[in-house]
């Protein structure tokens, strides 16, 4: 192999050297980096700890990529609120910055919101799992990704049709993934909201005793089986018109069983 000498640090520079397997490289990369995120909300900048995944194509000539900049992009992002189309904006920037025809980022972190309780009115903060990804190829729209996990309860309607009293009711956990048609309209608060309203009751951080009343009665009114946790989040992402492909995973986890109940609609 015919190693090239860096003349600026007068090294070895065995990235930059010719490859001859003539083999090209889909991704690669670094995965596992944990580095703080600005994210935009309504509320203004959250400051978050995102685990990020950044990799482009190599060419099959050349032999290695450029590591040591993809966190020189996450360095020049760290004060940067970032929105959708700021992520599609980063994710394009990295093409020059590595020389590279496509590249694909992904984050994934703790998202934060406000929420108000349904009778007290007390306020208390609510966690969810994000991840975005931009997928960006140069000529081309960028593209962009978003996932939410969305924890809520369920009630089984089986349950409340058999019992004399009670039904049980357990966590469950939402997971909607899509593609959006352009990252700019993606909404991740009014998507978190979506999801929520179609479980048999929603979650909040903080809720006192007139809360909890409300939450056990309304979960009651409005049993759900999985199915109808995945087929009535995918009626709502049917109607909205900025996605281009969904899917929606449901999994309670079931309070009478050591198993969880689980149901997968893709559109
Ligand atoms: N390409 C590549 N680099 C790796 C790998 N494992 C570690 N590295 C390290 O990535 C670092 C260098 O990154 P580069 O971006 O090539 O650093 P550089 O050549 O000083 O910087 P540039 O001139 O900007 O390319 C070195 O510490 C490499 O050893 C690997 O599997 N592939």
């Amino acid at each position: 192999m015919n190693i090239l000498i860096d003349p600026v640090v007068a090294m070895p520079d065995v990235q930059s050297s010719q490859d001859t397997r003539r083999i090209a490289i889909q991704r690669v990369g670094v995965r596992g980096v944990r580095h703080p995120m600005l994210v935009m909300t309504t509320d203004g900048p959250q400051a978050t700890v995102a685990n990020w995944e950044l990799t482009v194509g190599l060419p099959a000539h050349e032999k290695g990529t450029h590591m040591s900049r993809f966190v020189a992009l996450l360095e020049k992002y760290r004060r940067i609120p970032m929105t959708p189309a700021g992520f599609c904006q980063m994710a394009d920037d990295m093409l020059p910055l590595l020389q590279a025809k496509h590249g694909d980022i992904s984050a994934s972190f703790p998202y934060f919101m406000s929420k108000t309780a349904p009778v007290s009115e007390v306020v208390s903060l609510m966690d969810y799992e994000v991840t975005w990804t931009a997928r960006t190829r140069a000529g081309m729209p960028t593209q962009f990704e978003a996932v939410v996990l969305v924890p809520v309860t369920s009630l089984c309607p089986c349950s409340k049709a058999i019992s004399e009293y009670g039904a049980h009711n357990q966590r469950s956990h939402v997971t909607v993934e899509i593609v959006y048609a352009d990252g700019a309209q993606a909404d991740i608060d009014g998507l978190i909201r979506m999801v929520e309203k179609e479980a048999s009751c929603e979650l909040w951080g903080l809720l006192k005793r007139t809360d909890e009343k409300f939450v056990t009665e309304r979960a009651y009114e409005n049993p759900k089986f999985v199915e109808d946790l995945v087929r009535d989040v995918a009626a709502r992402l049917q109607d909205l018109p900025a996605i281009q492909r969904y899917k929606v995973v449901a999994e309670n986890f079931e309070s009478i069983h050591n198993h969880s109940a689980y149901a997968v609609v893709e559109g």
